[in-house]
């Protein structure tokens, strides 16, 4: 019989948006360096690199005819235009990890979040971050010194927006202290894994419980 710990289970879709500046990239990095079975989706955009990104790391960088071209191949689960550039999550190996039971990261915003949800609503956890105020939005948009003061103010402006967006998310964990933001948010993938429905193989192993 199946034990309890290796019992299969299909991946999930583990989102999380924030305002720009609000500190997802921070804790997906926190996440993915802590949990070994989750892995990052990266996404494709057109935006420039920025210091010390990886192309194919952190994002994989095109120029616009090549994500237009992406799009007309229906290479994408979902894409947003944000901040002028555009920016989508490749299909092929969400899809085939999800069925073998391996979890994905999606650092996306609001827009991509209602097309994967929309497509795929029971693999999907939605986590929205919210910073502590609006000055130290501005302030973290600030420190982190990869932005014009012309590209912080435009996220800045688009901050609001963004926020409003709150209801659309399954959780919403407010990143004050970033310690305390992390174990909150890995406490939610630790709860969602465990979902009875998520886990495929569940039903096996009670039936051989009551059979035993
Ligand atoms: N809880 C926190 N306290 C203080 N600083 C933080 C906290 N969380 C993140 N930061 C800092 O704030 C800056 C912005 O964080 P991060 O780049 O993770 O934001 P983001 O939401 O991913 O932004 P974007 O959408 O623009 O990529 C970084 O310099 C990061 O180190
Ligand atoms: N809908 C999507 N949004 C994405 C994707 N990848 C990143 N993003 C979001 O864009 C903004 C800006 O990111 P930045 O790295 O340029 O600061 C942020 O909200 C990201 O979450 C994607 O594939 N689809």
């Amino acid at each position: 019989m199946e034990s309890s710990d290796t019992l299969q289970r299909r991946g999930l879709m583990f989102i999380l948006s924030s305002p720009s500046g609000a500190g997802k990239t921070t804790i997906s990095r926190m996440l993915l360096d802590a949990d070994g079975e989750i892995c990052l989706s990266v996404s494709v955009t057109t935006r420039p690199m920025r210091p010390g990104e990886i192309d194919g790391k952190d994002y994989i960088f095109v120029d616009q005819q090549a994500f237009d071209q992406m799009v007309e191949d229906d290479h994408f689960l979902e894409w947003a235009s944000v901040f002028g550039h555009c920016y989508g999550t490749p299909k092929a190996q969400v899809k085939a990890g999800l069925r073998e039971g391996q979890d994905f990261l999606f650092d996306i915003d609001w827009q991509g979040t209602q097309q994967l949800y929309q497509k795929l609503e029971t693999d999907v956890v939605r986590v929205f971050l919210l910073p502590p105020s609006i000055d130290e939005l501005r302030r973290r948009l600030t420190g982190r010194g990869t932005d014009s003061s012309d590209v912080i103010q435009a996220r800045m402006d688009r901050a609001r927006g963004e926020i409003s967006h709150w209801d659309g998310y399954d959780y919403v964990v407010v990143n004050d202290d970033i310690q305390l933001c992390f174990a909150k948010v890995r406490e939610i993938l630790h709860a969602e894994r465990m979902k009875r429905a998520r886990q495929t193989g569940l039903i096996g192993f009670v039936r051989g419980l009551m059979r035993d």
